[in-house]
């Protein structure tokens, strides 16, 4: 990429850099033309597309090596390792049609579920089972492990079925016998005990709760923001106001080991890898064929051994064969399919690129003519490309050019590579930087690291949970009316996830006709006004002109303020790039005009009101409640040092070695925070936390308690009180007052649970399980 930057000729730059949407066909067909001249530019295509190329493919000799490897560690009893190298081996693994007999992806499924067995993992292990007898329905190895994974389930009932199978099958007179008499102990076994309830272990159902928007939305034009979404009647908090599926996915880079690429849950241990390519990995047979649109299915002629068996066994073989891992319907377009070649494009280019790919392939299965010069039209997204930067817009012309060339060597539809097809594209490249949103996920629960081997909490156990709840970012996606909704920094919609599917739900009332606004990353209470506006003009090229940055509000003028000098005085004394921000606001939107409403700005801000031009009195280093000066540059040494020591308490936290010396080095820190900055400041917020944390890790319970309260005290001025980080803190203050037998655990809990199903509603216990553990303590 950088050698073609480089390359290009700098009066070419510059007419990219002056581009605007009605010269975009020029700037793209002269940029085409210039790398059809240029042999690197081919040189990197044909790496990129050409299948002889291909690196990401099946190999059949690699899977047999990680097999190999994989037999190694089995018999080393390092299983952690041969699950690895099975997984490894079944990615680089062909399928081959017609081999039903040693067929290598099924022996790869039953070595992967003996280890899964004996990791104790036995509803992953018994659908690796199911894998390899969809292959091989005649696998007596398959029937037999699955047998025995559901006698450890205590599904005795379907271990005798499995094992008379797997003896039915069995060409050998010494396997057939020993069969006989494991299913004779059985047998005797559930004479003695109820026969365990059998459960069928189907693959990953969508976990979703079945709760329907019933809010009826209208899209308006706002002078100000371009168009947007507001209810036709008076909506409540709680309201789940929409819900979509994406119209196109990616996983993020950091993510594809660990997250299934198409729901974007969690991988289990019996990840499925793509039929295809050796890219993707799949949490379910169910996610890879919705992803990839093939399956390894044996043809219902194959099934011998269903004529052979016994009627009901026949019936018990042809369900567990069958089993319907793909109930939901197929959507005509997959995602994956136009990449599945094992060619390095979808793993090389950047995520959005490849997002654009797939809002691309889409578009032109759904195109009868594969004509892509109405493609933006159709798409009724808004795009930035004016307000893009020079650099900005010259990758996506690079970009835009070399995505197509892959496309056309992937994809098998035919289209025109030329000055139109590109400048398409690169807008197509800029409504994805605007309107894509970043899918996210609460991290897996973790009791001071501790979580069970499903990444689920450990219920039984009495720990309690200090760590910060933390949202992982794990892939980006399109959802055509989602994007109609625009961003405020003190938003009234939430948005979540569960799989893929967007969740929109209200957190405060809105009235009729208002708009629903969700907030797009920054929030008020989280960053303050300056830094939030950098980061929407940097991510989403936009100047935001929500309330949260035009009014006034007490989390901005606090956040990063120092304190009076005078002990007394609660004004707030603030440093000169945050009150060039503010003093813009009370240009626009007086600040008298709030004292009534907003007492507490009064409180840390009387002397500006008191002006008759409040602007012109706020100084920076003056309080803006007494006006008296304060040294910040002296104040600002002082604090920096104190939080060097907090940062040493942090990285303690973090190796779980936290001496006495640290602590009490913190809390010197504290007190020196305290006496130069705002009793509101984040950082101390921030640097209790630090202590609650730790004191919980030494066992102080008492003091972890106080420190966590002060926390919450501070966010509580900073955010709304009803806000879902509040939540988060008290989710680790009630964990702390269970363990000490407050009974204030019990007033902490039912906050927690309202807000959460204010934020979650009926999603709540899924998208955070610990609730339920809370809950059941109470
Ligand atoms: C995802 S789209 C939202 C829908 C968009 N208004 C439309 O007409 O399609 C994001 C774009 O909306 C506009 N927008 C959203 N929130 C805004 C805000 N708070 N202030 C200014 N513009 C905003 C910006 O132009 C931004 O690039």
């Amino acid at each position: 990429m950088e050698s073609l930057k480089a390359a290009i000729p700098e009066k070419l730059k510059q007419l990219i850099r002056d581009s605007t949407v009605h010269t975009l066909r020029d700037t793209c067909s002269s940029l085409h033309h210039f790398f059809l001249h240029f042999e690197p530019f081919h040189q990197m295509v044909a790496e990129l597309a050409d299948p002889s190329y291909a690196l990401c493919g099946k190999n059949k000799e690699t899977a047999l090596k990680y097999k190999q490897l994989g037999n190694q560690c089995f018999s080393n009893a390092d299983y952690a390792k041969a699950l690895d190298y099975y997984t490894r081996a079944l990615r680089r693994a062909p399928f081959e049609f017609g081999a039903i007999e040693n067929n290598l992806i099924a022996t790869l499924y039953i070595n992967r579920a003996t280890v899964l067995h004996k990791m104790n993992l036995l509803v992953e292990c018994l659908r690796d089972c199911n894998r390899a007898l969809q292959i091989c329905p005649s696998y007596s190895k398959a029937w037999y492990r699955r047998g025995k994974a559901n006698v450890s389930l205590g599904n005795n009932r379907d271990a005798i079925c499995d094992l008379n199978i797997a003896k039915t099958v069995e060409s050998s007179t010494g396997g057939k016998k020993q069969i006989e008499s494991e299913v004779k102990i059985i047998l005797d076994q559930s004479k003695s005990a109820n026969i365990a309830v059998q459960q069928r272990h189907k693959e990953n159902s969508l976990n979703t709760v079945g709760e329907m928007p019933q809010i009826k939305l209208q899209s308006v034009s706002m002078p100000d923001k371009g168009r947007g979404t507001v209810p036709s009647y008076d909506v409540s908090p709680g309201s789940l106001v929409h819900a979509e599926e994406p119209y196109a996915t990616i996983i993020l880079k950091q993510c594809r080991e660990t997250h299934c690429h198409y729901c974007l849950n969690d991988l289990p241990a019996d990840r499925v890898p793509c039929i295809s390519c050796s890219i993707p990995l799949y949490c379910s047979h169910q996610c890879q064929i919705k992803a990839g649109g093939q399956a390894f299915r044996i043809s219902t002629e194959d099934n011998h051994i269903l004529k052979n068996l016994p009627r009901d066994l026949g019936e018990y073989a042809a369900e567990v064969i069958q089993y319907n891992d793909c109930e939901q319907k197929l959507d005509d377009v997959t995602e994956h399919q136009h990449e599945c070649q094992g060619v390095h494009w979808p793993a090389v280019l950047p995520s959005e690129i490849v997002l654009a790919g797939r809002v691309l392939a889409k578009f032109l299965s759904k195109s009868s003519s594969g004509d892509i010069t109405s493609f933006v039209e159709k798409l009724e997204l808004s795009h930035c490309y004016e307000r893009m930067p020079f650099e900005s817009k010259l990758d996506s012309h690079i970009y835009a050019i070399v995505l197509l060339y892959c496309l056309k060597h992937s994809h098998g539809t035919m289209f025109s590579i030329d000055g139109i097809s590109i400048s398409q594209v690169v807008i197509v490249i800029s409504q994805i930087q605007v309107n894509c949103m970043t899918v996210v996920r609460l991290k897996s629960i973790d009791a001071h690291g501790l979580s069970d081997q499903s990444g689920g909490f450990p219920f039984h156990s009495n720990v309690h949970l200090t760590s910060n709840v933390e949202q992982i970012r794990v892939g980006k996606a399109i959802y055509k009316a989602g994007s109609l909704f625009n961003h405020s920094c003190q938003p009234n919609v939430h948005a979540y996830f569960l799989s893929r599917t967007l969740y929109l739900r209200t957190t405060k009332a809105v009235a009729a006709g208002c708009q629903l606004e969700l907030s797009y990353g920054p929030q008020v209470g989280l960053w303050d006004c300056k830094d939030r506006q950098s980061f929407l003009q940097d991510e989403y090229a936009f100047h935001c002109q929500c309330t949260g940055c035009s009014e006034v509000n007490l989390s901005d003028i606090v956040l990063n303020a120092f304190r009076c000098i005078y002990p007394n005085c609660s004004g707030a004394v603030l440093e000169s790039r945050v009150l060039e921000c503010e003093k813009q606001k009370t240009v626009h939107f007086p600040i008298a005009d709030k004292v009534i409403k907003y007492d507490d700005i009064y409180e840390v801000c009387l002397h500006a009101f008191n002006q008759n031009d409040a602007s012109t009195h706020i100084q920076p280093g003056h309080c803006l409640k007494c006006g008296s000066y304060c040294d910040l540059e002296s104040s600002r040494a002082i604090v920096d040092k104190a939080l060097i020591c907090i940062k040493r308490l942090q990285d303690a936290i973090l190796s779980k070695e936290i001496s006495n010396t640290s602590i009490s080095d913190a809390l010197r820190s504290l007190h020196l925070l305290r006496s130069n900055l705002h009793a509101y400041n984040k950082v101390i917020a921030e640097a209790e936390d630090n202590l609650a944390q730790a004191f919980c890790l030494v066992g102080e319970l008492q003091l972890s308690a106080d420190h966590c309260k002060a926390s919450i005290q501070i966010l509580e001025k900073l955010y709304d009180p009803d806000d879902i980080v509040i939540a988060y803190e008290l989710v680790k203050l009630s964990s702390v007052q269970l363990s000490l037998g407050d009974d204030s655990a019990v007033n902490s809990i039912s906050r927690i649970g309202a807000i959460f199903s204010r934020y979650y509603g009926l999603h709540a216990d899924l998208v955070f399980p610990y609730l339920q553990y809370l809950r059941r303590e109470i």
